[in-house]
C-alpha cells in the first residue's frame, strides 16, 4: 500500500484527482469504479472543472458503480443513481449507455445481483475509486461479510445507517439493506485508490493498514492488493 498523508480534504481531493485525470488521459476509454458518499464529492467536484477545462472527456469512460440501497426509489434523492448523476454524470460529457448504477428494483434483486456480476467479470476495472466506512467496510461490505463475495444484497450494519442518517430524515429512513460489488470483484481492479478524511475515519484507517487481513475490518483486505494508494487528511491519519 502506498500512502499519501495530506493536509486536509481539500488536498485529499486534489491528489485523487490527478491520478483520476492521469488515468482518463492514458486510456480514454478507462473503466473506472466509482463510489458514492460525502468523500468523493469534492474529487468529482474537481473532475467536472477539468472537463469544463477541456481536460479530459468522458465519452468513452465506462463506469461501475459499487453499490445502491435497495428500499428507496431510483428517483429518491438519496439514491446512488440520482447522487451521480447529480455530482457527475449529467455535469459532463459521459454516455448514458456507458453508466452502470446497480438497478435496486426490489422484485428482481437477485437477478439483477447476478447479472451486474456477470458484467462486471467482462470489464476489468482500471481504477476504482474507494472512501471507507468508520467501521472499515467498503462499498457496502459489511464487517464479517466473507471476503470472496461477489456482488450481493446485504443487510446494512446498524454503524453504517448511524453514519448514513445525515442525509435523511431519522434513521428508520435509512434503507435496512444495499446491492453491492463483493470484495472479488473489488480486488480484481488494476488499480484502486482510497480516500479518507476525518478523525471518525481514523481507527478504520489505522486497522486498514496495520491490522491484521481480517473480514472483521474489510478494508484490511486491500493489503493483498499490488496496487493500492490510500490518500488521507492529517485527522484520518491521527493513529498511524
Ligand atoms: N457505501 C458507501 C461507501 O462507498 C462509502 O465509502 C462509505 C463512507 O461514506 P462517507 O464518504 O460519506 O463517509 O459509506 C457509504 O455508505
Amino acid at each position: 500500500m502506498k500512502i499519501i498523508k495530506c493536509e486536509d480534504y481539500a488536498a485529499v481531493s486534489q491528489k485523487a484527482s490527478e491520478i483520476v485525470i492521469n488515468q482518463i488521459k492514458t486510456k480514454a476509454n478507462s473503466v473506472l469504479g466509482l463510489a458514492t458518499g460525502s468523500t468523493p464529492l469534492k474529487l468529482y467536484d474537481n473532475l467536472v472543472k477539468a472537463y469544463q477545462n477541456k481536460e479530459i472527456s468522458f465519452k468513452y469512460i465506462l463506469s461501475y458503480n459499487l453499490d445502491e440501497y435497495i428500499g428507496i426509489d431510483r428517483n429518491h434523492s438519496q439514491s446512488y443513481y440520482q447522487y451521480m448523476h447529480q455530482h457527475l454524470f449529467s455535469l459532463v460529457d459521459m454516455d448514458e449507455k456507458n453508466v452502470h448504477i446497480p438497478n435496486n428494483d426490489v422484485n428482481r434483486i437477485d437477478e439483477i445481483a447476478e447479472l451486474y456480476n456477470i458484467d462486471l467479470n467482462k470489464h476489468q476495472i482500471d481504477l476504482q475509486i474507494l472512501g471507507i466506512g468508520s467501521n472499515g467496510h467498503i462499498g457496502f461490505n459489511e464487517p464479517g461479510t466473507p471476503l470472496g463475495n461477489e456482488t450481493f444484497i446485504v443487510e446494512l450494519d446498524e454503524q453504517t445507517r448511524k453514519d448514513n442518517m445525515r442525509f435523511f430524515n431519522s434513521l428508520e429512513e435509512v434503507p435496512k439493506y444495499a446491492i453491492t460489488m463483493g470484495i472479488k470483484n473489488i480486488m480484481k481492479s488494476k488499480k484502486i485508490i482510497l480516500m479518507a478524511s476525518g478523525i471518525e475515519k481514523a481507527d478504520a484507517v489505522y486497522h486498514m493498514i496495520h491490522g491484521r487481513v481480517t473480514d472483521e475490518l474489510p478494508a484490511s483486505v486491500l493489503q493483498l492488493h499490488p496496487d493500492v494508494v490510500v490518500i488521507v487528511d492529517k485527522l484520518a491519519a491521527s493513529k498511524l
